[in-house]
């Protein structure tokens, strides 16, 4: 099942989003007891993180049945601007009823190999599987240049289909990245892209109409898989038809 969201205005992106994701989390704990998720990084899920740290989606759910991992993450210290981590602890989780515990993070601002092999049994050993593990919810964004995750074009961790956890270099950021691959994010029960704006109307369109080349669009290997794809946008940046190209 793959559905496109387009929240513009009443209710907002940002409310749209917070409570796309206490819905999911109220279900789940309703069916088992615990919300498995994964945050994504970058910008835009930052307004929707701070939105759940804000008291009246506090009241809502049993946060301590919460456990929260990331989809990737740049290979930093953990108080660096550009650390996924510190986004999400400045923005929802410092503030948060989520227990210290019940977060989970990568490590891999000293050695991120060896750090992808750890993150991955650190999954493992949480879900109690040596199967796929299977998380409630997966946020995703989605980059200019149809990257995912840590997901870029041309590199190999596109191909890897064993690996639930893998680190790379990219090229393009010039920097480690510690990433979900491919398997593990479609295994989960649902998937969410989180893309605002009119710069990103003409990858929407690409990723979701467009000729399927995951090698030049990562974000194409994301799939319901038996699970849930949800894509959350506003007006601007979910086209009806093809968009116009001069429109960047
Ligand atoms: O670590 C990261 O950078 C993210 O996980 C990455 O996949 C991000 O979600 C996209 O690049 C979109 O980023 P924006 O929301 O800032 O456009």
């Amino acid at each position: 099942m793959s559905r496109l969201w387009v929240f513009n205005g009443s209710p907002s992106f940002v409310d749209g989003a917070a409570a796309f994701i206490t819905e999911a989390a109220a279900k789940a704990i309703a069916e088992r007891g615990r919300f498995t998720l994964a945050l994504s990084g970058g910008g835009t899920p930052k307004s929707v993180y701070a939105r759940l740290a804000r008291e009246d989606y506090r009241q809502r759910l049993a946060w301590d049945r919460v456990q929260v991992f990331f989809g990737d993450e740049r290979c930093v210290p953990p108080d660096d601007p550009d650390s996924n981590y510190r986004m999400a602890r400045e923005a929802w989780l410092d503030q948060g009823p989520i227990p210290v515990t019940n977060v989970h993070r990568i490590r891999g601002e000293d050695d991120p190999a060896n750090e992808a092999l750890r993150y991955e049994q650190e999954i493992r050993a949480w879900f109690r599987t040596a199967a796929c593990p299977v998380f409630d919810l997966i946020l995703l964004g989605l980059g200019d240049n149809g990257h995912t995750a840590s997901l870029f074009p041309g590199t190999a961790s596109l191909r890897e289909r064993e690996r639930l956890v893998v680190a790379q270099y990219v090229e393009v950021m010039r920097s480690w990245r510690v990433t979900f691959t491919a398997p593990l994010i479609n295994a989960a029960r649902s998937k969410a892209f989180l893309v605002r704006g009119a710069g990103k109307a003409q990858m929407i369109w690409n990723v979701r109409e467009g000729p399927y080349q995951p090698d030049v669009w990562p974000a194409q290997l994301i799939e319901p898989a038996g699970g849930e794809l949800h894509w959350l946008t506003d007006a601007a940046a979910a086209p009806r038809t093809r968009p116009d190209p001069q429109r960047g």
